[in-house]
């Protein structure tokens, strides 16, 4: 039985056409699925893929047939749209997002919802550095963690839907509130994004200052901070910008731990730099066990 008559997905890229995929794939999310985008390009190809029934650039009439609208647009997009999609949409069915930051998402959504409307926060805690409609796999979510935080509009059944639709994405799920939401994504995907901009930055400034060769050296170390600095752009503006006081105190607490480091080094300071290098390995293993590594 599937969870949903019909689902239109707003923004098939990576993460709304790895749920179209699934959905296609088990044939048990919804009945019908309706890919909406705002770039005609994007519509096109999802009809080459084939993962939606229909694809159209026309938001008012896709939403006005859905049972369930998920917003899967960038966050700084979300508010626009969702003033576009609610007074669209027909009574009783679900509004949810995808995005990366809960509290900023739901204060740009909350003025547009409805009475008849239940609205239902999410963000599923999986991804790649890549973006649009052929990045997305119907196996994203297995295994990974979707995090919702419900809220008052939120009502039983919604919940209870949508949290069907992640669990059989594979997802594992999890509630909390969207401030805590916020503080936790701030330190385990929004500082690591930063820190690795940051890193390539540094070391293509150096390389480009001393005339050096020093990237052709960025064997594995390296490497694996520009897998993830080779994401979106406007993506990664909009989650920072968005998360920005629970990121700065990340930050800074981070600051405050490289300078310790660097402190340490100085003073030769071995069972400090030995104990936090055991920190880092510890928290490998605990994901590995956990089988998110
Ligand atoms: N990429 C990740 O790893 C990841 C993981 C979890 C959640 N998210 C969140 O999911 C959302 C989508 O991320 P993505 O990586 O799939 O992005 P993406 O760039 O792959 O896809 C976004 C799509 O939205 C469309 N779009 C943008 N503005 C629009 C508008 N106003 N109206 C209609 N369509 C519009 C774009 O054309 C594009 O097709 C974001 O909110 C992001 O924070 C991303
Ligand atoms: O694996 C990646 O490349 C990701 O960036 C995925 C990642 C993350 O940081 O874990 C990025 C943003 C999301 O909101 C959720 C997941």
């Amino acid at each position: 039985m599937p969870v949903f008559g019909t689902l239109v997905v707003v923004g098939p890229g990576l993460i709304g056409s790895s749920v179209l995929r699934r959905a296609k794939a088990r044939g048990d999310l919804a009945q019908r699925l309706i890919a909406v985008d705002s770039s005609e390009q994007v519509c096109a190809r999802v009809r080459e893929l084939g993962i939606a029934d229909e694809a159209t650039t026309d938001i008012t009439t896709a939403v006005a047939q859905a049972d369930c609208v998920m917003l899967c647009v960038p966050v700084g997009a979300m508010g626009a749209v969702a003033a576009t999609v609610v007074p669209a949409m027909k009574s009783g069915a679900v509004l949810t997002d995808v995005g990366s930051t809960k509290v900023s998402v739901i204060e740009a959504i909350t003025p547009s919802l409805r009475a008849d409307i239940a609205y239902v926060p999410a963000h599923p805690m999986a991804g790649t550095e890549f973006s649009g409609p052929d990045a997305g796999l119907a196996n994203l979510f297995e295994d990974r963690w979707c995090l919702l935080t419900p809220l008052a509009c939120t009502t039983a059944q919604s919940l209870h839907d949508i949290r069907s639709l992640w669990e059989r994405c594979g997802a594992r799920l999890r509630e909390m509130t969207p401030s805590h939401h916020d503080r936790v994504c701030a330190i385990v995907s929004h500082l690591p994004h930063l820190l690795a901009f940051t890193i390539c930055g540094t070391a293509d400034h150096l390389a480009a200052e001393t005339r050096s060769e020093v990237l052709d050296f960025a064997a594995s170390g390296f490497r694996d901070f520009t897998r993830i600095a080779a994401s979106d752009p406007i993506m990664w503006r909009d989650i920072f910008l968005a998360n920005k006081t629970a990121l700065l105190e990340m930050l800074g607490r981070f600051m405050e731990d490289a300078k310790a480091m660097g402190r340490a080094i100085e003073e030769d300071d071995t069972a400090y730099i030995v104990s936090r290098i055991e920190e880092g390995r510890a928290i490998r293993k605990s994901l590995q066990e956990n089988r998110q590594a």
